[in-house]
C-alpha cells in the first residue's frame, strides 16, 4: 500500500494556518500556496537517487553527487493545481509540466474531464500529480487513471489538505501511489467540502468568487 506522508515542518504548518484563514485575500493566498509547494517539494524529492560523478574543484579532482534516474514530470490538475507548480519548479526547474483539466460536478461530485496535454515522454518520467485539495478523491484518482492509461508507472500525489475519505479512495484504486500532504483534516461536509479545509482552492487562488 502506498504511504501517506504528512509534511509537518513548522514553516509548512505556519503558512498553512494563514492559507486556511478566511481573512487571507487572493494575493497572499496565492503567495503562501506557492511557498508551501516549494517546501513540500523538498520533502517529496527526498528519495531521488544520486550517482557519483568526477569533477575538479579549483584545488584538486574529487567526486560529487548528482541526481540520477528518471526525469521529473509535474502534472497539475486544473485549475487549482496550477497554484503549486511554480513552487516545485523553483527547486526542479528542468521538470516538464503536463496539464489535466478536471472539474468536480457540484451535484454528483464526480470529476468531469475537459483538457489533457502531456509531454510526449511522460511515461518515461517520475510524475508528481499536483492538486491542493483531496476531498472525495475522485479527481485525483481520475487523473492518475488517465496517466496510467498513457503507460505512466511512477506516480506520486501532492496535496495541501486531504480528507480521510479522499486518501482511502485514491489508495483503494491506486495502492501504488504515495500521497504527500501538509494536513489530513477531519471529514467532508454535505457539499463535499473538506472540514475545516480552506474553502474552494480554485476560487481563492484566482479570485473567482
Ligand atoms: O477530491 P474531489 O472530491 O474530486 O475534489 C477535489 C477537486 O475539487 C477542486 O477542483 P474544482 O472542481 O473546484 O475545480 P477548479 O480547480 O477548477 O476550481 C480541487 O482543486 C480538486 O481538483
Ligand atoms: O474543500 C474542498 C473540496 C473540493 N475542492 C475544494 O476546492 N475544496
Ligand atoms: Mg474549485
Amino acid at each position: 500500500m502506498g504511504k501517506v506522508v504528512v509534511c509537518d515542518h513548522p514553516l509548512i504548518q505556519h503558512k498553512l494556518t494563514y492559507i486556511r484563514d478566511v481573512e487571507t485575500k487572493t494575493k497572499d493566498f496565492r503567495q503562501l500556496v506557492d511557498e508551501v509547494a516549494m517546501l513540500m517539494a523538498y520533502e517529496i524529492t527526498r528519495d531521488l537517487p544520486l550517482q557519483e560523478v568526477d569533477i575538479r574543484t579549483p584545488v584538486c579532482p574529487t567526486k560529487g553527487k548528482v541526481i540520477a534516474g528518471r526525469m521529473l514530470g509535474l502534472v497539475p490538475i486544473l485549475r487549482a493545481g496550477l497554484g503549486m507548480v511554480d513552487g516545485v519548479l523553483r527547486l526542479h526547474p528542468t521538470a516538464k509540466v503536463g496539464h489535466i483539466g478536471l472539474y468536480r460536478d457540484p451535484e454528483t461530485l464526480q470529476p468531469v474531464e475537459y483538457y489533457e496535454k502531456l509531454p510526449s515522454d511522460v511515461h518515461e518520467r517520475e510524475l508528481i500529480v499536483i492538486d491542493p485539495m483531496l476531498a472525495t478523491g475522485g479527481s485525483a484518482a481520475a487523473a492518475i487513471s488517465l496517466l496510467k492509461k498513457r503507460k505512466c508507472t511512477q506516480i506520486k500525489l501532492m496535496c495541501l489538505i486531504a480528507a480521510p475519505e479522499g486518501i482511502e479512495a485514491v489508495h483503494s484504486e491506486h495502492p501504488d501511489v504515495d500521497i504527500y500532504v501538509a494536513a489530513v483534516d477531519e471529514r467532508l461536509n454535505e457539499q463535499g467540502y473538506i472540514v475545516p479545509g480552506l474553502g474552494d482552492a480554485g476560487d481563492r487562488l484566482f479570485g473567482t468568487k
